[in-house]
C-alpha cells in the first residue's frame, strides 16, 4: 500500500518562503489525514508542494507505488466553472488526463459509479456553468476520484456543502480510502469533522508543523489556544464521540 512521507519540505513563491522544515511520519494508504490550521497557515501551499505545483527544498517520499501520472492528485479549493462542458464531459476529461483518448466501457462505468456514489448522477448532462457552488464542489470531487490516484490531496472539499452532503462525502471518503488503499489528505476548517473522520491530523501554523499524530491526541484545548487563539474544550458527547466546544476567542476575552 502507498505511503507518503515528507522530509524537511519547504515551499516558496518567488522570494517569499511560505513553508519550512515540514517533516512527517509515514502517511499510509487506507487512512484519512486531516491538515488543519488557521487561514494563510500554508495548508494549500503544502498540498501544491506535494503535488509538484509549488517549488521548494526537501523531499516528498512515496513508497510502494507505481509512480505514474495518476499517483498524486490535487483537488484545489477553488475550481472554476467551465461553462462549455457538461458535468459528464468534465469528469470524463479528468479521467482521461495523462492517458490516450480512446474511451473504454469500464471507464464510462466508473464515471457512472462515482457520480452515483456522490449522488450527482442527475446532474450528468447539465452544463457546469449552471450549477450551484456545492454542486460544482461535488463535481470536483468526482473529477478527482475517477483518476483513481494513490494519494489524494483534497483542499477543503466540503466548504460549500450542506451538513448532509458534508457527512456523506467524508463518510464516503473514509470508506473509499479503507477499501481502495488510497492515502487521503484533507484540508479542513471544521475540527469536529477531523475528529470524527480522520485517523491522523497535521496542524500547520505559520508555515511549520505545530503538531501531528493521531487526531484525538492532536486536537486538544492547549493546541486550540496556542494555534487558533480560542478558548475551547474537547468533550465527549452523549454518543461517546469527542467534540470541540468553543467558548470564545482569546483576543475578545
Ligand atoms: N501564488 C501565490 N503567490 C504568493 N503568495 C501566495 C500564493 N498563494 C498563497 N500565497 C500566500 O501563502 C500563504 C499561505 O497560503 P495558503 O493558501 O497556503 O494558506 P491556507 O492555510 O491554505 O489558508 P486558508 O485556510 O485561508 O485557505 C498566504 O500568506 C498566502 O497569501
Amino acid at each position: 500500500m502507498v505511503a507518503l512521507r515528507l522530509e524537511d519540505v519547504s515551499a516558496t513563491y518567488g522570494r517569499r518562503t511560505i513553508l519550512s522544515g515540514i517533516s512527517t511520519g509515514l502517511l499510509r494508504g487506507g487512512r484519512l489525514t486531516a491538515v488543519i490550521g488557521p487561514n494563510a497557515a500554508g495548508k494549500s501551499t503544502l498540498f501544491k508542494r506535494i503535488a509538484g505545483l509549488a517549488k521548494g527544498a526537501g523531499l516528498v517520499h512515496l513508497s510502494d507505488t507505481a509512480e505514474g501520472p495518476q499517483t498524486i492528485c490535487y483537488m484545489p479549493q477553488d475550481t472554476g466553472a467551465n461553462a462549455v462542458l457538461t458535468v459528464y464531459e468534465s469528469v470524463l476529461l479528468s479521467a482521461k488526463q495523462g492517458s490516450g483518448w480512446k474511451v473504454k466501457e469500464e471507464e464510462l462505468a466508473e464515471i457512472d459509479r462515482v457520480l452515483a456514489a456522490l449522488k450527482i448522477d442527475d446532474l450528468a448532462f447539465r452544463g457546469l456553468g449552471e450549477l450551484s457552488g456545492g454542486q460544482r464542489q461535488l463535481v470536483s470531487i468526482a473529477q478527482a476520484l475517477v483518476r483513481k490516484p494513490e494519494v489524494l490531496l483534497m483542499d477543503e472539499p466540503t466548504s460549500a456543502l450542506d451538513l448532509f452532503r458534508q457527512i456523506e462525502v467524508l463518510g464516503f471518503m473514509k470508506h473509499l480510502s479503507a477499501t481502495s488503499g488510497m492515502a487521503v489528505l484533507i484540508a479542513l476548517h471544521d475540527l469536529n469533522h477531523a475528529l470524527r473522520y480522520c485517523d491522523d491530523t497535521i496542524v500547520i501554523n505559520g508555515g511549520s508543523v505545530a503538531a501531528s499524530g493521531p487526531t484525538q491526541e492532536v486536537i486538544t484545548a492547549d493546541m486550540l489556544k496556542s494555534v487558533y487563539r480560542v478558548d475551547a474544550r474537547v468533550e465527549t458527547c452523549s454518543l461517546g464521540r469527542p467534540m470541540v466546544i468553543v467558548d470564545g476567542s482569546l483576543s475578545a476575552a
